[in-house]
């Protein structure tokens, strides 16, 4: 089914990471070249479809920045470059030398009146020069109407058939302020798909209520064939939809077929979040430190017998790792098998009497760890 490679008869489903753009907007986060390209020859190995390098014309770092992503590893993937609906923005991504451009305006009445102050014609004319002369340098276009999601429905799809007659690529559709919920973003795709005919429908959606990984997902649903997506869900505001999340969930609970190695997913989280210096929160889907941790003595035992009791992914699948923690909540089979890892064996007697303690230590506030437990089952074997 090569033809509709993209399209909705597809089971592929492409991730364009935008962690070098939209990501990096986030504020507090500002990569260096040297950074930038560490992140993209990561995302590479963890084989996204498309790298969003950044926006050549925002500043003199971010061309070169792009253009040595480019040159780096623009022979393995597509990489793809921002621009504003205006020449001067899309000379700059030619400048860059990429083949691929990302071309946004919004189509919202509010943008339009307080941001762009222009007209929807206004608008529709820039739309058709800005993709059509994009296109006349041979350029892949995909366009964006920038705050599609509180766009008046019949001139976000006006907007949006004026740039496949200009000869956009892909259409995509963010939900710049991440006012959708999965049921309204279903909708609003599905009313896309039908007009885009064969162009790819991507979806970029924002992390304002919570709700990017889920409205990204059910915009698969309705037939987008390419999400965007950032590592851990940096950027702007609230964030984007997070590349690890998105894609477990495409892949394990909806059965889309995607390119990414996912094991490969905690190394790439634990990368972004010490360049970009923004922690991974511990209880983050995935890729948190707590993502695969278990202490209730119940969830413990039964992850002892079969992790998939608890467990929805291996670690492993993650590249993350599991993790048996001792505290208030534990149990006697977790303690046996924690001790037993260190080469302790009491009977179940024993084995109480080290629980006690252990609850009793941990409901004043301390810390049980693997050694402390093991320490106080050597100190009743001696008393
Ligand atoms: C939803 C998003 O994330 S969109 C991407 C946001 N990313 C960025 O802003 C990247 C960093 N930005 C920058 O470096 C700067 O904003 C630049 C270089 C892009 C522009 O800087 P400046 O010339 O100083 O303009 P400033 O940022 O103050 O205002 C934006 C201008 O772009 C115009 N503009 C905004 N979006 C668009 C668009 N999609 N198409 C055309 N013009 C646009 C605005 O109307 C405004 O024009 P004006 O200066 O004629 O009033
Ligand atoms: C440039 C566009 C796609 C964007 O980042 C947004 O609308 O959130």
């Amino acid at each position: 089914m090569e033809w509709c490679k993209g399209c909705v008869f597809s089971n592929k489903v492409r991730i364009l990471d935008t962690t070098l753009r939209d990501g990096e907007q986030a504020p507090g986060i500002d990569f260096t070249v040297e950074q930038k390209v560490r992140i993209a020859n990561q995302l590479v190995k963890l084989g996204v479809d498309v790298i969003e390098a950044g926006f050549p014309a925002s500043s003199e770092g971010d061309f070169i920045a792009t253009k040595k992503i480019l040159e780096e590893v623009g022979d393995k993937t597509e990489v793809i470059g921002l621009a504003r609906a205006n020449k001067n923005d899309i000379d700059k991504v030619i400048e860059a030398g990429l083949s691929s451009i990302h071309v946004f305006i919004a189509t919202s009445e509010i943008h339009m009146k307080y941001k762009l102050k222009m007209t929807r014609e206004e608008v529709l004319d820039r739309i058709y020069e800005s993709v059509s002369y994009a296109k006349s340098h041979g350029l892949i276009v995909e366009f964006s109407p920038e705050d599609a999601t509180r766009s008046e429905e019949d001139f976000l799809l006006t907007a949006i058939k004026t740039a496949i007659q200009a000869g956009a690529d892909r259409i995509n559709i963010p939900d710049t302020v991440g006012v959708m919920t999965p049921f309204t973003f279903y909708d609003l795709i599905k009313k896309v798909v039908n007009v885009a005919g064969d162009k790819i429908v991507s979806v970029h959606c924002h992390n304002d209520f919570g709700l990017a990984t889920a409205n990204s997902i059910a915009g698969v649903a309705a037939g987008a064939r390419q999400v965007h997506v950032t590592v851990n869900g940096i950027g702007e505001r609230a964030g984007n939809a997070s590349l690890e999340e998105v894609v477990m969930a495409l892949k394990k609970l909806m059965h889309y077929d995607l390119n990414i190695k996912t094991w490969l997913l905690y190394e790439t989280s634990k990368l972004v979040s010490e360049l970009s210096g923004i922690p991974i929160p511990y209880f983050k889907a995935i890729v948190g430190e707590n993502a695969f941790g278990h202490e209730a003595g119940i969830h413990v035992h039964g992850v002892i017998e079969n992790p998939a009791t608890y467990e929805p992914i291996s670690p492993e699948e993650v590249g993350n790792f599991r993790r048996l923690a001792l505290g208030k909540h534990s149990g006697i089979h977790g303690l046996k098998k924690i001790l037993e890892d260190q080469g302790i064996h009491l009977d179940d007697n024993k084995l109480r009497i080290v629980l006690m303690e252990i609850k009793k230590k941990a409901e004043s506030g301390e810390k049980i760890s693997a050694e402390d437990a093991r320490n106080i089952a050597i100190k009743l074997l001696n008393s």
